[in-house]
């Protein structure tokens, strides 16, 4: 699903990697946790599996692909197939939870019928059935995250990425949204989420990646938060 072999990668005019020399394997089905403290190169990882940087060395393979190797105008084919969570929601906030959700399905040209059908499924599993004509700013932190979480699973995507999903929300609430995505991750997709969340690491006990000065230092399956730095 994602393989790493001996990447590096060098924004342009610094002299310090935020990645480097890393190599790892994640199959198909996992859910792994990305941890480490600030500017360990958490998000930087991310973005060179969505592919919104490149590699400076080394290969990153996604979905069977090698990302060096894909032109930039087969990219959103690539991304398709990949659903992306973030921090900040990111929702349209001049669009009804149901457009928003639609959006996703319109821009890669799915016929009418079957977006009037698929929305109100979608938003049936996340926990949102009927919330369809609401705006985003009408709904709690937790319920855009779920509209978001929609959002980015309507396509059924491979893969699914989330960078700080609770990283706006209450332990709480919080625990709801990982619910939800152990239960997206048990249909099938593969989860990959960067988190600063100590505690729900250490309830899932999913595999646990730490990236530290941009190395990877720890890969342990079933893992824990990590020691406090
Ligand atoms: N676009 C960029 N240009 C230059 N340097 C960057 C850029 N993005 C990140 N960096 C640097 O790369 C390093 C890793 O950053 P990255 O954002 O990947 O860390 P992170 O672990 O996601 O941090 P956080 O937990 O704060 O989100 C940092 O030193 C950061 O300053």
């Amino acid at each position: 699903m994602i393989r790493f072999d001996n990447v590096s990668k060098t924004y342009p005019k610094q002299n310090r990697p935020a990645l480097r020399d890393v190599s790892l394997e994640i199959e198909r089905g996992e859910f792994v946790f990305l941890v480490g403290s600030s500017g360990s190169g958490k998000s930087t990882f991310l973005r060179l599996i969505l592919r919104e940087e490149r590699a400076s060395q080394g290969q990153v393979h996604v979905l069977g692909k090698d990302l060096g190797k894909v032109s930039n105008w087969k990219v959103p084919h690539i991304r398709r197939q990949l659903g992306t969570v973030f921090q900040d929601f990111r929702l349209l906030p001049n669009k009804t939870v149901g457009e928003n959700v639609a959006f996703a399905l319109e821009v890669i040209g799915k016929p009418r019928g079957t977006i009037r059908k698929t929305v109100p499924e979608v938003l049936d599993l996340v926990g949102l059935g009927g919330k369809e004509d609401r705006m985003p700013g009408e709904l709690s932190g937790g319920e855009q995250q779920r509209v978001a979480i929609a959002r980015a699973f309507v396509n059924r995507p491979m893969l699914l990425i989330a960078d700080e999903p609770t990283g706006n929300l209450d332990p709480q609430t919080s625990v709801g949204i990982m619910k939800l995505l152990d239960r997206i991750n048990r249909t099938g997709t593969t989860v990959v989420m960067a988190t600063h969340d100590q505690n729900i690491v250490d309830q899932m006990r999913k595999r646990v990646i730490e990236l530290e000065g941009g190395r990877l230092v720890r890969d342990q399956s079933r893992g824990v938060y990590g020691y406090q730095h």
